[in-house]
């Protein structure tokens, strides 16, 4: 059965579309730069409505150790997702909040697949999400994929995820291109950046089921 994450989630209503459409993951961004950013109360607010049994994950840009600790105390966060963070940092962050944590691995050519390998021993999976070009705002988020055959025969050095311009429309063949465990979307299942919209989420969430 292929893991399902819905990135991004801000509101009651789609947390709750999320999750009724079988979502395992839900993820909520700390980073106020993204039109998904939530506030500490906010999150901690969405967090009580999730049943143990799904991950709450914590999507943070190169953190600092104050904002981890804001965010899990407010979050009862299960998981850490780090982007445009060292691998020695993410080591760092797994070691000291005890937190499954996934290394984000921004993906644009086989080259990119190195900075999975570097991730070994550091983090607990990898999260290949497609590169974002250069001075865009944000690392991830953007709607955009990349070549997925890049994966094809790579040896993923840990338990891994995929993420980059998923949609209702081109996960199941995602997933059938390259086997992925577990996916993750967020504009995909946006009808503006940062509003997520309930039938979205289920379609992706039953195409997901019928791969
Ligand atoms: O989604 C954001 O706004 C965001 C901001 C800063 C860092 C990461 C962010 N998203 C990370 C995710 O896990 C997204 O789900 C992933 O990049 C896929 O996004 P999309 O291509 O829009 O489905």
């Amino acid at each position: 059965m292929t893991l399902i994450k819905i990135c991004g989630l801000s509101t009651p209503d789609t947390l709750s579309a999320a999750l009724a459409a079988g979502a395992s993951h839900v993820g909520f961004v700390f980073f106020p730069p993204s039109p998904r950013n939530v506030g500490f109360d906010v999150a901690n607010g969405l967090a009580q409505a999730v049943p143990n049994g799904r991950a709450k994950v914590g999507v943070f840009v190169d953190p600092d150790d104050a904002l981890i600790d804001a965010a899990m105390a407010a979050a009862r966060l299960n998981v850490i997702q780090l982007h445009k963070t060292a691998p020695e940092r993410i080591a760092a962050i797994r070691a000291r909040t005890g937190r499954e944590t996934w290394g984000a691995v921004a993906v644009k050519t086989r080259a990119d697949l190195d900075g999975a390998r570097a991730l070994s021993g550091a983090a607990d999976r990898v999260l290949y999400d497609a590169k974002t070009p250069p001075g865009a705002a944000l690392p991830g988020g953007m709607g955009l994929r990349f070549d997925w055959g890049l994966l094809d025969g790579f040896r993923h050095p840990l338990p891994w995820a995929l993420s980059g311009g998923l949609d209702a429309g081109n996960v199941a063949e995602a997933i059938r291109v390259t086997r992925a465990p577990l996916v993750d979307v967020s504009s995909g299942v946006e009808s503006a950046p940062g509003v997520k919209d309930a039938a979205r989420i289920l379609a992706f969430c039953t195409a997901v089921r019928g791969a």
